[in-house]
């Protein structure tokens, strides 16, 4: 049976940096829409607070709240003068990953870990790598593949 009603999907974005993230937020909303899926967004400080807030989102979906077919984070983690942009990417993604393996999530990842502001730009704009976007298609494409297993 194919699915009845267009994907939902929370948009998780991390806005430690406002202008990329405004960037992020537009590349992945204009492919959601594109493809007639809808979407609520929710912000958190960085990269590390998006895959607690997808946690905290399952959590509430099973006691009554809103249920999401997937899931597209948007971060921008830069490299700065310690280790922590290793901690920030590293366990971010980890965590993202650990997520979409045990509970079979359609996460799109769209946080980006770039060296410099040139790097982060390039792939933070639509009208470029627009990395905001390809997260968003992948959360998608992983939806649509769950559908099909499980008899979409
Ligand atoms: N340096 C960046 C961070 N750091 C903040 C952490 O993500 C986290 O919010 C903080 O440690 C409090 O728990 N976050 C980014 O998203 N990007 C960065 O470049
Ligand atoms: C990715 C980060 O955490 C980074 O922005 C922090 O910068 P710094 O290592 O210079 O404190």
């Amino acid at each position: 049976m194919s699915r009845e009603t267009a994907p939902h999907l929370l948009v998780v974005e991390a806005r430690f940096y406002d202008d990329m993230s405004d960037a992020l937020l537009d590349g992945a909303t204009h492919a959601l829409k594109a493809a007639g899926a809808t979407y609520d967004v929710v912000t958190v400080p960085g990269a590390l607070e998006i895959p607690p807030a997808i946690a905290m989102a399952l959590d509430a979906s099973e006691e009554g709240g809103t249920d999401y077919d997937g899931f597209v984070a948007l971060g921008m983690v830069i490299r700065g003068e310690t280790y922590h942009f290793d901690i920030v990417s590293n366990e971010s993604s980890r965590a993202l990953m650990d997520l979409a393996v045990s509970e079979s999530l359609a996460i799109g990842n769209g946080i980006l870990t770039c060296e410099n502001d040139e790097q982060a730009w390039a792939r933070a704009r639509r009208s470029d790598k627009d990395k905001g976007g390809f997260a968003a298609s992948a959360a998608l494409t992983m939806i649509a593949l769950r559908d099909k297993l499980n008899g979409g």
